[in-house]
């Protein structure tokens, strides 16, 4: 196959203006691939549980600690968050630690020498490159994580938007999902309600509640679309109906994730690991300051 040096080509950048989503194939060479799952294991092997506070990764409802400060102060480390069935009910671990973590976030793209590798030099396909063909113009690097998924105890991720969880005002977020390793239907690989990101609106945003004590969902009084005619369109008839697309890839793809679009991804009994981060536009979008992740001291990191 032929090495790539540029972002998108303009019949993928067609389809992912008409699907709100873009599987791009080999994205990452089969060395950066190898590296990354090698940081993943030394990270997961190496940190330590004593000083741990035991915070679980829950994108449900009845889990509170998701809000807690070890999560709200991610924002500029990597830290480490457990799948919620990997406790008994007595909260002890019922696997190991490096079988026991859903995710590590949330400053790898800065902090992890491979990771920030990635954003800068490796890989076939440059994520400055992409995110110019995407049209923006100050890009910005927030929220890396890896997602474990880990073998039975893997949690689903129910419908959302990304731009819920990372709002600017009007909405800008593009996820960039990196799997690697092979992601199926059988290990929970993401789906995607094509063309959402279209006339799915941002009703909701994940916030930090006062004073810092954890996060809750409340309205989103701003701009619910990105700007733009093909924006904020009328729902379909039936799209309650409508079956989510699974997108399975091969370790080494990038799938592409407009902010507005909806997925999700089912449990699973094989694991799964994935790497990926956001962009958002500093330009002409403002980073809302109630967001539950905050830029560090240095600011989100530029692409270009
Ligand atoms: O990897 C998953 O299962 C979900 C990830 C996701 O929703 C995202 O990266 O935006
Ligand atoms: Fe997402």
């Amino acid at each position: 196959m032929a090495i790539r040096t540029t972002g998108l080509s303009a019949s993928q950048l067609a389809a992912f203006q008409r699907d709100g989503y873009l599987i791009v194939p080999q994205a990452l060479g089969p060395e950066t691939v190898s590296a990354l799952l090698q940081e993943t294991q030394n990270l997961l092997t190496g940190f330590d549980l004593k000083s741990h506070p035991m915070t679980r990764f829950s994108t449900g409802t009845t889990s509170e600690h998701v809000g807690d400060d070890y999560f709200l102060r991610s924002g500029d480390k990597i830290r480490f968050f457990f799948e919620e069935d990997a406790f008994n009910e007595n909260g002890e671990l019922t696997k190991p630690k490096d079988r026991a973590i859903n995710k590590i976030g949330h400053y790898l793209h800065v902090l992890s020498e491979p990771f920030r590798r990635l954003l800068s030099e490796d890989g076939q396909v440059k994520p400055a490159d992409v995110a110019r063909a995407l049209g923006f113009k100050d890009p910005r690097c927030l929220q890396s994580m890896v997602i474990c998924k880990q073998p039975e105890i893997g949690g689903a991720v129910p419908p959302h938007q990304d731009s819920t969880f990372l709002y600017t005002n009007p909405p800008s977020a593009v996820g960039f999902w990196y799997a690697l390793e092979d992601a199926t239907l059988e290990n929970g690989c993401l789906s995607f309600l094509p063309g959402s990101h279209k006339w799915s609106p941002i009703t909701q945003r994940l916030v930090r509640k006062a004073g810092n004590t954890g996060t809750e969902m409340v309205e989103n009084s701003g701009p619910q679309f990105p700007p733009g005619e093909e924006y904020g369109v009328e729902k379909p008839a039936d799209a309650d109906y409508m079956t989510y697309i699974p997108g399975e890839v091969k370790a080494g793809d990038l799938v592409l994730i407009h902010g507005n679009l909806l997925h999700k991804s089912e449990k699973n009994q094989k694991g799964r690991i994935i790497y990926t981060y956001h962009i958002i536009e500093n330009e002409d979008r403002q980073y809302d300051e109630k967001n539950w992740l905050q830029p560090p001291q240095e600011g989100f990191t530029k692409l270009y």
